[in-house]
C-alpha cells in the first residue's frame, strides 16, 4: 500500500488559507479537532460525519496539500462522487493554485463514478472488441431500440403496460431479467417478443449504441475476462478517495470493491459520507449491501455542523434515521451577525393561498436579514416533489408555488428535452459558477443531441469536453464553424435571450444547420423538431422575473434572488436560508413527519422503506440553511394545540392568507 506523504503544520495552515478557513479551522484552538486526524490519516478510512461538518471541505484540503507533494509521474489519486461537485468545488477553490491545476490533470481523476468506469473500463474494453461508441446516453439508445423492434412486438409490449424501457440488459449475454407479463405472470424467455427484445439490444450493442449502467455491463464483462487489469488500475490509482459514498447503488458498490479492493493488494481508500442522507433510492435496500459503508473499525466522526447554529441543529436531528445528536458551530452571519433563534418559521396555506407562499417567504427574508446578507445570500426554496401531472392534493410539486417553474432545468445534472432548456440549464450553471465555459459546454453539449436526433446512426459520441468535440467534428467545415462559433458568442458572450420570433426565425435554422453538417443528414426529423421547439428561457422585463428557476424579487433594494428547485438538485450545498416546500407522494411528506416535527418521534430505524425515504429527503433539505430554516405545510396538518407544541419547539408559525401572513403569537 502507497505511503502517503506527510502532512505538516505548515501545510496545513496553507490549507486554510486557500481555502478562505480560519487558521485552527481544522485543528481547533486546542489542537485536538478530529479532522485533523483525517487530514493526516495515512491508512484506509471512512468518515462518517453529519451535514455541514465539512466532509467535502476537508477532502478538498486533504486533496490540495496531497497534490503539494505528490511526486509520482505516473501515478495519482482517484477522486469518486455522484456529481461533478467535488471537482467543482476544486475547480472553485484551487483553481488558481499549481496544486488544482495539477489535481485536475494527468495522473488523477477527479469525475463521477459513471465518468471512471466509461474511461477506465467499459470503452476501451468495447472499442477493443471492434465497437465504435455512437452514443451513450439512455434517450437515444432506447428509442433507438424500439424503433427497430417488430411492429407486433410493440403492441404486445404496450398492451401489457410495456414501454421502451423494457430493453435494458443486465450482463453480456444480453439477458433483460423478468419482464412483468399480464397479471402477476412474467414473460417466456423462448418467446418470440423476448427474443425479438433481446436482439434489438445486441443489434444496438453492434451500433455502438449505449444506455448508462450498461457501462457496468461491459465493465464487468472486461473484468471477468482479464482480472489482472484490476492490477494495472490499482498500480495507476494507489489511492481512491470517494465522497458521498452513502449514496452508490448496489451495483457500483461491488464493482468499485472489485477493482480496487477484493484479493490481495487494495489500494488505500478514504471514503467519505453520511448515511443519513442517503437519498438517491434503491429500492428495499439501505443503501449498497456490499462494501457496506461505513465500516465499524475504520471509522472516523467529526462530532459538529459549520453550517449551521444548534437552533437549527434542534429541529433537524430528530428526522435523521440514525440521529446524530447534531451539534452546531456556525448559524452566525458573515460579519457577524447573531444567530437566528427562534425566528426559524413554517408557513401554513390552503389551495387558494399556496401561489403567495414564496412571495412571503420573501419578504420574511427581507424582515430578518440586513442589506449586506439580502444581497450576497444564497437562498432557496426546495421540494421533494418537482414534477406533477395532476392538481388535486395541493400542493402536490414545485409547480404549484410557482406556476413558471420548470422542473426540466432543476436538477444540478440536468438533461433536458429542448435546445432552448439546455441553453436555459447552462445558463444556469454559469450563473452559479461564474463561468462562462459551463454555458459553452452545455450548448455543445445541445448541438450534439441534435445531431444524434437528427441521425441516430452518426458517428457522433460523447466527450467530456464537448465544446472540443464539435469544433473538431466540424474541423475542414469553415462555414459551419463559424456559425456555430457565431452562436457560442451570443448565447454563452452576449447572453441573449432570444423571443420566439428571433428563435423561429434565425437562431433555430442556425442550430439546424451546424447540426446537419454534424450529422451529415439534410432533413429534420420529427424528434430534431420537437428539440428545436421554443419555450421561454427567460425574459426578464417583470421586477420578479423567472430566470432559469431563480426567482428574483427586485421590488425593493436590495435585489434578492430566490433559487428554486428539487431537493436532490441541493445536496451538499450550504444556503443562506432554505425553505422547505410540502409536496405529494403518495401522501404529503411533511405531514407525513409530523410526529419528528413536534418532537415527539425520533430516528427512522425500523421504520418503512417509504418513511425512512420522506426522512432522508426532508434531513438533507433542513439541513442546508446556514441562517434560516423555513418550512411550507398545509394548515389541516395541524391543529390548535399541535402549533403550540411547534411553538414551544422554537418554531414561528404563520398563516398564510391571500391578503398576507397571520402570525400565531
Ligand atoms: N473546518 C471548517 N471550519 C470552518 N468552516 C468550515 C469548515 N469545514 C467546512 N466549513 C464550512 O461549513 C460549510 C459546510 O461544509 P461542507 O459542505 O464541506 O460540509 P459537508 O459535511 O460536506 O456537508 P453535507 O454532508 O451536508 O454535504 C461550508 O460553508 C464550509 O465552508
Amino acid at each position: 500500500m502507497i505511503e502517503l506523504p506527510e502532512v505538516s503544520d505548515q501545510d496545513v495552515q496553507w490549507a486554510c488559507k486557500v481555502l478562505g478557513l480560519p487558521e485552527t479551522a481544522f485543528s481547533g484552538p486546542d489542537g485536538a479537532d478530529p479532522r485533523l486526524g483525517v487530514l493526516r490519516a495515512n491508512a484506509t478510512l471512512d468518515v462518517e460525519a453529519c451535514p455541514g461538518s465539512g466532509k467535502t471541505t476537508l477532502l478538498v484540503a486533504k486533496l490540495a496539500i496531497l497534490a503539494r507533494h505528490w511526486n509520482a509521474a505516473e501515478r495519482g489519486i482517484c477522486v469518486l462522487s455522484h456529481t461533478n461537485a467535488a471537482r467543482r468545488e476544486i475547480e472553485k477553490k484551487l483553481g488558481a493554485t499549481s496544486e488544482g491545476q495539477r489535481l485536475l490533470s494527468y495522473p488523477h481523476y477527479v469525475g463521477t463514478i459513471h465518468g471512471f468506469v466509461n474511461e477506465y473500463l467499459a470503452l476501451p474494453w468495447l472499442r477493443s472488441k471492434g465497437i465504435k461508441i455512437e452514443a451513450v446516453d439512455d434517450d437515444v439508445c432506447l428509442k433507438w431500440r424500439w424503433s427497430k423492434l417488430p411492429f407486433v412486438t410493440r403492441r404486445a409490449l404496450e398492451q401489457r403496460q410495456g414501454s421502451l424501457h423494457r430493453l435494458r440488459y443486465l450482463n453480456s449475454d444480453f439477458d433483460l431479467g423478468a419482464i412483468p407479463w399480464g397479471k402477476g405472470g412474467v414473460l417466456n424467455r423462448a418467446s418470440a417478443t423476448y427474443q425479438h427484445m433481446q436482439r434489438v439490444c445486441q443489434d444496438s450493442y453492434k451500433a455502438g449504441l449505449f444506455c448508462h449502467d450498461e457501462m457496468f455491463v461491459w465493465a464487468s464483462d472486461l473484468l471477468d475476462r482479464y482480472p489482472e487489469v484490476t492490477r494495472h488500475l490499482r498500480h495507476r490509482f494507489p489511492l481512491l478517495m470517494i465522497d458521498e459514498v452513502q449514496d452508490n447503488s448496489e451495483v457500483q458498490s461491488r464493482l468499485l470493491q472489485r477493482i480496487f479492493v477484493v484479493g490481495g493488494h487494495a489500494v488505500m481508500r478514504q471514503r467519505f459520507g453520511d448515511q443519513n442522507q442517503a437519498i438517491y433510492s434503491y429500492q428495499g435496500q439501505d443503501g449498497a449491501a456490499t462494501d457496506s459503508f461505513p465500516i465499524e473499525d475504520i471509522k472516523r466522526t467529526i462530532p459538529n455542523s459549520y453550517r449551521f447554529g444548534n437552533s437549527v441543529a434542534a429541529l433537524a436531528d430528530p428526522l435523521g434515521v440514525s440521529p446524530h445528536g447534531l451539534v452546531g458551530q456556525g448559524g452566525v452571519g458573515r460579519s457577524g451577525e447573531p444567530e437566528l433563534v427562534g425566528r426559524h418559521a413554517i408557513f401554513l396555506l390552503d389551495d387558494d393561498s399556496v401561489e403567495r407562499v414564496i412571495d412571503e417567504y420573501v419578504a420574511y427574508l427581507r424582515q430578518e436579514f440586513g442589506a449586506a446578507e439580502l444581497s450576497s445570500g444564497d437562498f432557496t426554496a426546495v421540494g421533494a416533489v418537482h414534477r406533477a401531472d395532476t392538481d388535486d392534493k395541493l400542493p402536490r410539486s414545485i409547480r404549484h408555488y410557482w406556476p413558471e417553474y420548470d422542473p426540466e432545468i432543476s436538477s444540478a445534472e440536468p438533461q433536458p428535452n429542448t435546445l432552448l432548456q439546455y441553453l436555459a440549464a447552462g445558463r444556469r450553471l454559469a450563473e452559479l459558477s461564474g463561468e462562462t465555459n459551463d454555458l459553452v459546454e452545455k450548448l455543445a453539449e445541445g448541438v450534439l443531441r441534435l445531431a444524434r436526433l437528427m441521425s441516430p446512426e452518426t458517428a457522433i459520441g460523447k466527450r467530456r469536453r464537448n465544446h472540443r468535440y464539435v469544433m473538431d467534428l466540424l474541423e475542414g467545415n469553415a462555414d459551419a464553424l463559424e456559425t456555430y462559433l457565431y452562436l457560442v458568442r451570443a448565447f454563452a458572450v452576449s447572453r441573449v435571450f432570444p423571443t420566439q420570433d428571433r428563435w423561429e426565425a434565425d437562431y433555430r435554422v442556425l442550430f439546424e444547420s451546424v447540426a446537419h453538417s454534424l450529422s451529415a443528414s439534410h432533413a429534420t426529423n420529427s424528434a430534431a423538431n420537437g428539440f428545436l421547439a421554443w419555450s421561454e428561457i427567460g425574459n426578464v422585463d417583470a421586477a420578479k422575473a423567472k430566470r432559469n428557476n431563480v426567482l428574483w424579487d427586485e421590488t425593493q433594494a436590495p435585489a434578492i434572488k430566490v433559487r428554486v428547485g428539487s431537493i436532490h438538485s441541493v445536496k451538499g450545498e450550504t444556503h443562506t436560508a432554505t425553505l422547505v416546500l410540502e409536496t405529494f407522494y403518495y401522501k404529503h411528506h411533511l405531514k407525513e413527519l409530523k410526529p419528528w416535527l413536534l418532537g415527539q418521534t425520533q430516528g427512522g430505524n425500523g421504520r418503512t422503506d417509504r418513511i425512512k425515504q420522506r426522512l432522508r429527503l426532508h434531513y438533507v433539505a433542513m439541513t442546508r440553511a446556514a441562517r434560516l430554516l423555513c418550512l411550507a405545510m398545509r394548515t389541516d396538518a395541524f391543529n390548535e394545540a399541535e402549533i403550540g407544541i411547534l411553538r414551544e419547539n422554537g418554531w414561528r408559525v404563520a398563516r398564510v392568507t391571500q391578503e398576507g401572513v397571520e402570525w400565531f403569537e
